[in-house]
């Protein structure tokens, strides 16, 4: 898909994740890898819900942006995880409701912050290891996601205290995989205080074989 085709796309899906909920005000960031190297990047401070493929940022293949549009203040999170997984093509962040929620709990496990009960989650993320919080545009953020992206073979994060970070081998891909986890954690909160049917090893594992990735 040449650059043009994935702006306007990128927009369409950011308009759709906006006008659904998904992001409110000015939070979230959205980005896709180029075919000849190079990123698009939603622009900071923009609401995700009216941006225009003008208004979107350009970062050539050296990491550097290109003159226009100022871009996210987290692109150096986002540039940290294309550089560690190649065959991710595109990263969607949002402050959902219900990440965002789960973000804020004490003593979440770091390895994983949501334990599968549903196969889509499994097949579609993985798990989700927890990120310390730091304040919004930190390097840290980017330098801490570099490491766990190398380190776990999927496709979401979640930032303590902040929000989500979901990778996809597209822009569809990251959309729909970020749909499906804030899902998975709105029926965590739904499923509160019930006694879960966590899904065993064994069927982890045989999901685990299924996945796209
Ligand atoms: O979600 C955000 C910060 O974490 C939004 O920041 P930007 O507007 O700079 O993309
Ligand atoms: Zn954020």
């Amino acid at each position: 898909m040449n650059r043009n085709s994935k702006a306007e796309l990128l927009c369409k899906l950011c308009h759709s994740l906006f006008d659904r909920g998904y992001s409110v005000g000015g939070a979230g960031n959205v980005s896709v890898r180029l075919e000849g190297g190079g990123f698009l990047v939603t622009p900071t401070g923009g609401s995700l819900g009216r941006i225009t493929p003008a208004d979107l940022a350009e970062i050539d293949a050296k990491g550097t942006p290109v003159p226009g549009s100022k871009p996210s203040k987290e692109f150096a999170f986002h540039l940290a995880l294309f550089e560690s997984r190649p065959e991710v093509g595109a990263i969607v962040h949002l402050h959902s409701t219900y990440l965002t929620a789960l973000s804020c709990l004490e003593d979440l496990p770091a390895d994983n912050a949501l334990r599968p009960f549903t196969p889509y989650y499994v097949m579609r993320v993985g798990y989700m290891p927890v990120i310390p919080y730091y304040r919004p545009g930190a390097p840290e953020i980017g330098r801490d996601l570099a490491i766990a992206a190398k380190a776990h073979p999927v496709n979401a994060f979640l930032l303590a205290s902040h929000g989500v970070v979901v990778l996809g081998k597209d822009l569809e891909d990251a959309v729909n995989n970020a749909e499906e986890l804030e899902e998975t954690a709105r029926l965590a909160f739904i499923l509160r205080g019930e006694k879960i049917r966590y899904l065993t090893a064994p069927e982890i594992a045989e999901l685990r074989a299924m996945a796209p990735r």
